[in-house]
């Protein structure tokens, strides 16, 4: 077995794309979250960048304990210094030190003959070594460098001590043969090269980077420069996710490669870098896509609840994922409703549920994805045959808020027709009634999912709440519309509320006609 060092650059080149800085105190967070998920070595940031990244990366390498912080540096003096100085306090630290090695770089950027740039790269890691015995050089833009430039300078870089030697695919160009090819010939032709580790870096341009990196490992790269979600410069870097997952799955094809990674923290670490730099991957992103383990079509909902393997190659709990979904629209099938009718509570005959089926199949022609609440308006009307009277109604309610008041509310609200009146108070608003609502009928439903969000992008908006809760036993959604974001957040709960109770009147009724044997 051997190990690939996972070397996360989400707070360098992630934070490089436009709309992804991050403060300080933001990237201090996502650090700790990438030393829990056990990535190898953590680049921090560009210290020399601005004074901020300086602290950056002086608090990570300070507060961080794990992996090895990095931070980037030109081939400067200037720049290495500032790097070693943000450094300082770390366990254990790296020097990232680069230079192009391509011509069109060379010529109309740096503005340096080759030879010129030979010299400086041989400097500029010898420079680094007096501060740390950890260094990585990379040859920007390698994959567009002449071979025999590439393998000279690698060479010279390894003599003058890097222990690390990068071959970035700057501006994602390689196409995977060509770049495993490319490792093999650095492998075959630096003579030097087995004083180091080959990492590769890859820009996803042409959507490859994944793949590229792959390739790279297959022919002997042993360190994979990533970020989380695949954030970095232009169209990104290689998503770690990808990699980490694609070694795990089909260590059948990778010969017995493994990362350090704790896969069960990728998902976790996804919605934090969402969360903070406000950015979210698109439902169908391999690993952590919202639609990663969810099924709508029938057939596979089908063989997903007849076994997972049948559609799913890795399991939701592998990635933290929080579980398989089965969304019911209009692909789906009898399977699956049947599934979610019995999750719901509800069982029923095989003539209640195909009249059920289609209604249901004539609803999801309508909408996108139809929900539980759905789903029991169908089954008030189809097999209840009855209009429930909602057993929860709120007639008045008040809030308390501000910057120097504790969030106070006062619920009016009918149960059952009697009226109840509670007051308490809550960390906000939104809490305050809810627990208010809570006390006047004397119960305390665990709220198990709640989201609230605008409908449209102003401030005087709609909001729409949606909420799970669980009561006794009974799980139930809800949901709310108003451009009051209290009104709407009420208005879920009881919606869940009145849900919830219904269920459990009708299959405590079911129980009662089963115990009595009658209709
Ligand atoms: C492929 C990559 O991701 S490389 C990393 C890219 N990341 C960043 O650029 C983020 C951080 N960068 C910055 O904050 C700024 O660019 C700084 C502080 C580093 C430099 O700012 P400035 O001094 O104003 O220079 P500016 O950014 O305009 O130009 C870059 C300069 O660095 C030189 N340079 C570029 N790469 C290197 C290198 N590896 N080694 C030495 N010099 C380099 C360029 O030739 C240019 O030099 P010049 O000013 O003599 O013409
Ligand atoms: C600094 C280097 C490694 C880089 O980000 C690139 O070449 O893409
Ligand atoms: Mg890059």
């Amino acid at each position: 077995m051997e190990r690939v060092y996972i070397f996360d650059t989400t707070l360098r080149d992630g934070e490089q794309a436009p709309g992804f800085s991050m403060t300080t105190e933001e990237k201090l967070q996502m650090a700790l979250q990438l030393a829990r998920l056990g990535v190898d070595v953590i680049e921090a940031g560009f210290a020399a960048a601005s004074k901020g990244d300086f602290e950056a990366v002086k608090l990570i390498a300070e507060e961080v304990k794990g992996p090895v912080i990095c931070s980037l540096a030109r081939a400067l003096e200037k720049d290495i210094e500032l790097a070693a100085q943000a450094l300082e306090g770390a366990e254990r630290k790296r020097i990232h030190t680069f230079i192009a090695t391509s011509e069109i770089h060379m010529k109309y950027k740096l503005r340096l003959p080759p030879e010129e740039v030979l010299e400086r790269a041989e400097k500029a890691v010898a420079f680094a070594r007096r501060f740390t015995d950890d260094v990585e050089f990379s040859c920007e833009d390698a994959t567009r460098s002449q071979r025999e430039f590439l393998y000279r300078i690698i060479e010279r870089a390894i003599k003058a001590g890097a222990t690390v030697i990068n071959i970035p695919d700057t501006v994602g160009y390689a196409v995977p043969e060509e770049f495993a090819q490319l490792i093999e010939d650095i492998r075959n032709n630096v003579p030097n090269i087995d004083k180091a580790i080959i990492s590769v870096h890859c820009h996803d341009d042409l959507g490859m980077a994944v793949a590229n990196s792959l390739m790279a490992i297959k022919h002997g790269a042993r360190q994979v420069e990533c970020t989380i979600n695949g954030i970095g410069e232009r169209a990104g870097n290689a998503a770690l996710e990808e990699i980490v997952m694609a070694l795990k799955v089909r260590k059948d094809f990778f010969g017995g490669l493994y990362t350090n990674i704790n896969t069960k923290e990728l998902y976790k670490t996804s919605r934090l870098l969402c969360r903070i730099t406000g950015s979210f991957v698109p439902p169908n992103k391999a690993v952590v896509g919202d639609n990663a383990f969810a099924h709508e079509s029938g057939i596979h909902q089908h063989g997903v609840l007849s076994n997972p393997l049948t559609y799913e190659i890795m399991s939701p709990e592998d990635v933290g994922f929080p579980s398989t979904r089965i969304v019911l629209g209009k692909h789906s099938g009898r399977h699956a409703l049947k599934s979610k009718l019995k999750e719901m509570g509800y069982e029923l005959s095989e003539e209640e549920i195909d009249k059920i089926f289609e209604k249901f199949k004539a609803l999801a022609d309508k909408k996108k994805e139809v929900y539980e609440e759905d789903l029991e308006a169908i089954i008030y009307e189809e097999v209840m045959k009855i209009e429930e009277e909602e057993p929860v109604k709120v007639l008045h309610y008040q809030v308390q808020t501000g910057d120097k008041l504790l969030p106070t509310a006062t619920v009016v609200l009918s149960y059952m027709g009697e009226e109840r009146t509670a007051t308490s108070t809550g960390n906000g608003p939104v809490d305050a009634v809810i627990k208010a609502i809570q006390k006047a009928l004397g119960i305390e439903p665990k709220l198990l999912d709640f989201s609230i969000k605008a409908l449209t992008p102003n401030t005087d908006a709609q909001a729409e709440s949606r909420l799970v809760i669980e009561l006794d036993g009974i799980k139930s959604s809800g949901r709310g519309v108003d451009v009051d974001v209290i009104k709407a957040s009420v208005q879920g709960f009881v919606d869940a509320l009145n849900r919830a109770i219904l269920r459990k009147n009708y299959i405590l009724s079911r129980q009662r006609v089963r115990e009595e044997g009658t209709v």
